[in-house]
């Protein structure tokens, strides 16, 4: 049972405007033995937004993330991140960065406080920990040791440590798995409150319903390269959210992308025995649906 709560806004920040990108990647590579898991991938974020970066299992987006962070080196390719090349960045450079990465840590004895005021010390201007601990939902467990907490809370835990120093760039990799529905809607509110607070939100995410309503932009990474970017509402480009009118012609099925179903509909209807055209339906595709079509392998024409 998880605990009822919202999230409070996180406390307004001062930082300056910036023109700069906050992230930009060219021709990122990485190969691992015969996997080529990064082949020449392009990105750029840009200050104050949240940008999700989307792919199936293995399409890279883990090794691109760490990549950023200065968690894992590279083979070739150009990054930027905060105007640094993370891979030799030092340590002022790494505390205006936040991580929330997929494995948990492991501080099983440290109480939910003791953890988070441990992690603010390693900060030039942290966040104040009880306040974080709130926005995170876990105000109720901050005596709790962190090994007595359930998977979905310890994954709270994982968010409250990243944010804790009041990082200007946050990588969250799937932060979510685990959460309830409604622990999940808080966890939305409170990412958007620190993108309001002006900071810079990396997303990587499986969840779709997610991406849509939480990015401002998202690219779809297959196979080590980003396949499409944009905002959720017109990725894969206007073609993709065209409407589909779906029939059964003399039993077989049959389908027609158009913009104006209604025409069509009326046709079709104009033509059918007693006025009514088995099977129909008309449906205009989910960001899902056009992830799911951006993702998959198209045969060669
Ligand atoms: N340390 C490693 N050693 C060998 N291969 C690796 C290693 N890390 C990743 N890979 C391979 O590189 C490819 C990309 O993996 P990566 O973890 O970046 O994908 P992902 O998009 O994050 O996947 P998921 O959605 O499952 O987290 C995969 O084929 C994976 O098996």
């Amino acid at each position: 049972m998880t605990s009822t709560h919202t999230a409070p806004a996180v406390q307004p920040g001062t930082r300056p405007p910036r023109t700069a990108p906050a992230v930009r990647v060219r021709g990122l590579r990485k190969r691992y033995g015969a996997t080529q898991a990064l082949d020449g991938l392009d990105l750029d974020v840009v200050h104050g937004e949240i940008f999700a970066v989307l792919g199936p299992n293995g399409a890279g987006k883990t090794t691109t993330v760490e990549i950023l962070e200065g968690f894992r080196t590279r083979d070739g390719g150009e990054v930027r991140v905060l105007g640094q090349d993370p891979a030799t960045a030092g340590r002022a450079w790494r505390a205006r960065v936040g991580v929330v990465a997929q494995d948990s840590r492991d501080l099983s004895e440290l109480t939910v406080a003791e953890t988070v005021r441990a992690t603010a010390r390693y900060y030039p201007a942290p966040r104040d920990p009880a306040e974080v601990i709130a926005a995170v939902g876990l105000g109720e467990k901050e005596r709790a040791r962190v090994r007595a907490l359930s998977g979905g809370q310890r994954r709270r835990l994982d968010v409250a440590l990243g944010i804790v120093g009041r990082p200007e760039l946050l990588f969250l990799d799937e932060p979510t798995t685990g959460f309830d529905p409604e622990a999940r809607r808080a966890f939305w509110a409170l990412v958007r409150s620190l993108r309001d607070d002006g900071t810079t939100i990396l997303l990587t995410t499986h969840y779709l319903d997610e991406a849509a309503a939480l990015a401002d932009r998202a690219a779809v990474v297959r196979d080590g390269k980003v396949v499409a970017l944009g905002t959720p509402e017109n990725l894969g480009g206007p073609q993709a959210r065209t409407p589909v009118v779906r029939w059964l012609d003399d039993g077989r099925p049959r389908e027609e992308r158009t913009t104006t179903p209604t025409a069509l509909v009326a046709r079709l209807a104009a033509n059918a025995p007693a006025g009514e055209v088995p099977g129909l339906t008309v449906t205009r595709p989910s960001l899902e649906d056009v992830y799911l079509d951006l993702i998959t392998p198209k045969e060669p024409s």
